[in-house]
């Protein structure tokens, strides 16, 4: 059965006359982990920042966790949050922060912040000054506090920024764990689509405002299967004369460029039935799908609009 976690409808956000948000209208549902994914500027933060209330709704409406309008508050006290960069005390120790957190939260128990610690891997730093932790150990105190209170879900943006190959590998089972484990919620937004692809269930993609398209990863993974990806100013001509050598899976991604979608189509064998067809071919390669591709086309068939 799937239940809603977060419901928005026809969110929009001004910043004076700039028009940040247009008409979000976006659900997430427990279990997802929802990619977030959009240029600098799209409007990620911006609305992380409304569903969390650090900046105020100013038209349509959000539901989370069931609740709306009056009941909002409580409803936010069941979720975890990192935006922008993890907020805590530099002078005070790993452990002191948990704990100031748990207080703050009216959470009680040391068994709560030793588990915490565990879980994101900071038990040997406990006694550390959070200002002496390393970038990596910092995002994961961050995640530490937004966990402690056992969200049923989490806003992360951009939590893997700054972290290196060893350090995005462990942040990323952490919330595989969160997620299968404990079954919290995620919506996750970050410039590394790499990363973004291996943990997210979902995808969301934002575009000067607007959520131009949602889709889950099995879609993603159905549209962006790998093939020989054509490139020529003649693509209603080669997929003509493809149709008509047996090349039915053909995908236009747009007037430049045609998808072959077999993994055992041959490009030379390809290359010679549109070259003895009259079609003129600019390149033509293997293509393994990704979500940086599938993003990029999005873009582009955007940019042509
Ligand atoms: N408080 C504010 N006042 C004025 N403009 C703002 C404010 N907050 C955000 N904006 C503008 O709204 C737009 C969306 O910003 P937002 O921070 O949501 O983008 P983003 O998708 O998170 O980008 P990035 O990937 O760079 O973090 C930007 O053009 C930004 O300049």
């Amino acid at each position: 059965m799937t239940i809603p976690v977060l419901e928005i409808k026809q969110v929009s956000k001004k910043f004076g006359h700039y028009q940040a948000l247009t008409d979000i209208d976006l659900t997430i549902n427990r279990g997802d982990i929802f990619g977030l994914i959009g240029e600098n500027g799209a409007g990620k933060t911006t609305l992380m920042r409304l569903i969390t209330q650090l900046s105020p709704l100013q038209q349509g409406q959000i539901t989370l966790l069931g609740e709306t309008g009056s009941h909002y508050q409580q409803a936010l006290s069941r979720i975890g949050a990192i935006i922008e960069s993890p907020a805590f005390f530099k002078k005070l120790t790993v452990a002191e922060n948990l704990k100031i957190f748990a207080i703050q939260h009216g959470l009680s128990g040391s068994q709560l912040i030793d588990q915490t610690l565990a879980f994101v891997g900071l038990a040997e730093k406990a006694n550390t000054r959070a200002g002496r932790l390393s970038l990596g150990q910092k995002q994961r105190l961050g995640l530490g506090l937004a966990i402690l209170p056992q969200p049923d879900f989490l806003i992360l943006d951009e939590p893997i920024n700054g972290l290196d190959p060893a350090g995005i590998i462990e942040f990323r089972q952490l919330l595989k764990r969160l997620n299968q484990e404990r079954q919290t919620t995620i919506l996750i937004s970050s410039h590394i689509l790499t990363e973004l692809y291996q943990v997210s269930t979902r995808f969301g993609f934002i575009h000067h405002g607007h959520l131009i398209q949602q889709l889950t990863k099995a879609a993603l993974d159905e549209a962006n299967q790998s093939g020989v990806l054509i490139t020529t100013p003649m693509v209603a001509s080669a997929a003509r004369i493809l149709d008509q050598a047996a090349y039915t899976a053909l995908q236009v991604i747009d007037d430049q460029h045609l998808l072959v979608q077999a993994t055992a189509a041959d490009p030379a064998k390809i290359n010679q039935i549109l070259v003895s067809g009259g079609v003129a071919v600019t390149a033509i390669n293997q293509r393994t799908g990704s979500l940086e591709q599938y993003y990029t086309a999005l873009l582009r068939k955007e940019g042509g609009k």
